[in-house]
């Protein structure tokens, strides 16, 4: 699998070791990985003249070095501007002692129209904000609209983040890193300075990677379609996993049902919308394949636990906010304290699920870490994410990445941490950033949908992250293929082709 994704000091760790592995030194891994982009910049860009290499003092200066040199070689007309000197006896040093392109400081940078820039200041070392001579070079390659092929970061972004460290970065139409992408080329608001990704092989082999053993991920089918399920051939509807979801009162019911569709859609054999009595009505009236049943009380709910088995369930989505929703959501999770498992699967907490519990966070956190709790998994947008964990969102030290890796482990819950990067991590770190999202995406009941995904896979008993990670992929890629004028009532269906692509990769996988 190449989907790991490691940060800049696992990836130094396997330069590290790939280094000492063989059969490429330093010096060799910098060529190939010059190499790489100079094929590319060929390939992509063969008429710019001239091309400029802009170096940084590290070793992405080092392959900088490299690309100027193979460019040189194959009579491509190019210049170099220069910021700061590669440290004596480094590769950069060697790579720059090998490039016959005489060096101009960067602080004389001057580029004209038809031009293309390569960015190799800085890469996986950035530390800090840019020096003027960078910045003032961003400006004036984006004055005239010049192409950038960044090497392996566009400059100023952190490959750990995806944040811009100070004011600018390079915003490149091309990035080519190399072994493996890191977070920052998925994070926002790297990924859109990052422009098309190209992930070079360099040398470093696969064993080095797996014996970092990376706990981020992509989020890709590989990641988790082994465990997408397939109905067996004697499947019959309960056996495919009953799902619940909540409704809320007459004026809000239809986020549920677009839940409930979703999590039908995505497989479970049978869904309930349990509705309050003053919305049977309006429920009865738009519901036909999903069941419907009166539940105002976690006493209803009961009842509903101990006659129909349900998998799983949807809380929130129209729920309303409050005392009612805190007791029902911790009732699923105590299902199972009676002794043996209650054969809930898992609770999807979402929308106003999630900001009852912004006072009484702890109350939840403890739920969850009762013996036989049904796993949870919460769907926070930005703000949502904020009420419940505050702390950790207004860490600013913190990526992304890492906030829902700390709330997920307080909470000792899946968190899917929304947005155009939604990020998926289970309570032990595991954790996927996702890279298919679409602006067509951002639409009113859109998480509706994903929150019965989730629910409607975790119903058929597939294992938490992945049933997590599978549905925020899916949901993605039926939005992206559906495109413009996509609304959430689509999405539904729009996951069909999508759905039966996977299932005949996984049937094709185990022939
Ligand atoms: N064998 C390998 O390892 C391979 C590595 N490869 C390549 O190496 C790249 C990583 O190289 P790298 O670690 O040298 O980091 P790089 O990004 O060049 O910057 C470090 C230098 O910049 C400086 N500096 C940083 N930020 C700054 C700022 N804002 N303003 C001013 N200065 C700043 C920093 O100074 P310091 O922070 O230490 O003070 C240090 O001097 C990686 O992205 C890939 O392209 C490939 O060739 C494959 C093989
Ligand atoms: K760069």
């Amino acid at each position: 699998m190449s989907n790991e994704l490691l940060s800049p000091v696992e990836m130094a760790e396997a330069d590290r070791l790939a280094i000492a592995t063989g059969p490429f030194n330093g010096i060799g891994l910098m060529r190939r990985a010059g190499a790489a982009v100079a094929a590319v910049v060929l390939a992509r860009y063969p008429a710019a003249t001239p091309v400029h290499v802009l170096c940084g003092p590290g070793n992405n200066g080092g392959d900088g070095y490299v690309v100027a040199r193979l460019l040189a070689e194959a009579g491509v007309d190019v210049a170099i501007w220069v910021s700061g000197k590669p440290r004596a006896g480094s590769d950069a040093a060697i790579a720059a002692a090998e490039c016959p392109v005489a060096p101009r400081p960067l602080t004389a940078f001057a580029p004209d129209f038809g031009s293309i820039v390569v960015d190799a200041l800085y890469g996986a070392g950035l530390s800090k904000s840019l020096p003027v001579d960078a910045t003032n070079a961003i400006d004036f390659a984006r004055s005239l609209l010049l192409p950038v092929v960044a090497i392996d970061l566009p400059s100023g972004v952190s490959g750990d983040t995806g944040a811009v460290l100070g004011e600018e970065a390079f915003r490149a139409d091309i990035t080519v890193t190399f072994a493996r992408k890191k977070p920052g080329h998925l994070l926002l608001p790297g990924r859109e300075l990052c422009g098309e990704i190209v992930l070079a092989d360099i040398g470093i082999p696969d064993s080095v990677v797996n014996d970092l053993i990376p706990r981020t991920f992509e989020n890709k089918p590989a990641l988790w379609v082994g465990n997408l399920p397939v109905p067996a051939t004697d499947a019959h509807k309960y056996k495919r996993g009953h799902a619940g979801v909540f409704s809320g009162g007459p004026s809000t019911t239809g986020a549920a049902r677009l839940s409930a569709l979703a999590a039908a859609r995505a497989g479970a054999g049978a869904v309930t919308v349990l509705s309050p009595a003053d919305a049977m009505q309006i429920n009865a009236a738009h519901l036909t394949a999903i069941m419907l049943r009166r539940s105002d009380t976690v006493a209803d709910l009961n009842n509903f636990i101990g006659e129909r088995r349900p998998s799983a369930f949807v809380l929130g989505p129209g729920f309303g906010v409050g005392e009612r929703t805190r007791d029902l959501a911790l009732a699923i999770l105590r299902a199972g304290r009676q002794g043996a498992a209650s054969g809930i699967g898992g609770l999807v907490l979402d929308a106003d699920g999630i900001t009852s519990f912004r006072d009484e966070p702890a109350s939840l956190f403890e739920a969850t870490r009762e013996p036989h709790a049904p796993a949870l998994v919460m769907t926070p947008h930005e703000g949502e994410f904020a009420r419940l964990f505050s702390d950790i969102a207004a860490d600013k030290s913190l990526s992304k990445l890492a906030k829902a890796r700390a709330a997920a482990q307080r909470a000792n819950a899946v968190v899917v941490y929304k947005g155009a990067d939604t990020v998926i991590v289970a309570p032990n770190g595991l954790a996927a950033i996702n890279g298919n999202g679409a602006p067509w995406l951002a639409t009113a009941g859109s998480g509706d949908v994903l929150a019965g995904i989730i629910a409607g896979l975790l119903a058929q008993g597939m294992a938490v992250f992945a049933a997590a990670a599978a549905a925020v992929w899916i949901h993605a890629e039926a939005g992206r293929r559906f495109g413009p004028g996509l609304i959430a009532e689509d999405l539904p269906l729009a996951m069909v082709p999508v759905l039966r692509e996977l299932v005949e990769a996984k049937q094709a996988d185990a022939i």
